[in-house]
């Protein structure tokens, strides 16, 4: 008999945005994104990070103080990377995130021909970029899904030791 308890397709691409997500290296909040096109394949993915080239360990990770001296100005969204690491077109795509996606990350969305944006959570609810995002999907009729659920994903690597 077959399996019946699988993961639906929403369950899926969202446990690869929080896959990605496991590439992040920012202490507080490691955000994921799958983008997914109409024959549900995976057409790009990212986490937030700083650009190529930005060493990880000259860069700042912080939240608080100067503004040259915290992540925000130098680190790219998870969703801008999946957007520029995608390998096609992408109008009429779904893109997964794990957090809700601010401002600027709407803006590029928007304009990708990204048409819906399925996401879990939306921490930032009521903060200004956020009401700025929702106003732009909203004019620009993108679809917003929130999952209802919450989805964690554990890797486990079990190195082997050499016998030499
Ligand atoms: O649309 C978004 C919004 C935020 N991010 C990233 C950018 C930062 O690395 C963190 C947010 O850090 P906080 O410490 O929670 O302020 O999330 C993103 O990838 N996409
Ligand atoms: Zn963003």
């Amino acid at each position: 008999m077959k399996r019946a308890d699988v993961l639906s397709w929403d369950e899926y691409f969202m446990s690869m945005a929080h896959l990605s997500a496991k590439r992040s290296k920012d202490p507080s909040t490691q955000v994921g994104a799958c983008i997914v096109n109409s024959q549900k394949r995976v057409v790009g993915l990212g986490y937030n990070g700083f650009p190529k080239g930005c060493d990880d360990n000259e860069f700042p990770w912080g939240r608080d103080g100067e503004f040259l001296d915290t992540k925000y100005p130098y680190v790219v969204h998870a969703e801008l990377n999946a957007i520029l690491n995608s390998i096609q077109d992408l109008n009429g795509c779904t893109i997964y995130v794990s957090l809700f996606p601010c401002n600027e990350c709407a803006k590029a969305i928007i304009q990708s021909g990204i048409k819906c944006v399925v996401y879990e959570s939306d921490k930032y609810a009521g903060t200004e970029a956020n009401i700025a995002s929702k106003k732009m999907f909203r004019d620009a009729g993108v679809e917003l899904v929130q999952l209802t659920y919450e989805i964690t994903v554990d890797v486990n690597v079990k190195k082997s030791v050499q016998n030499l």
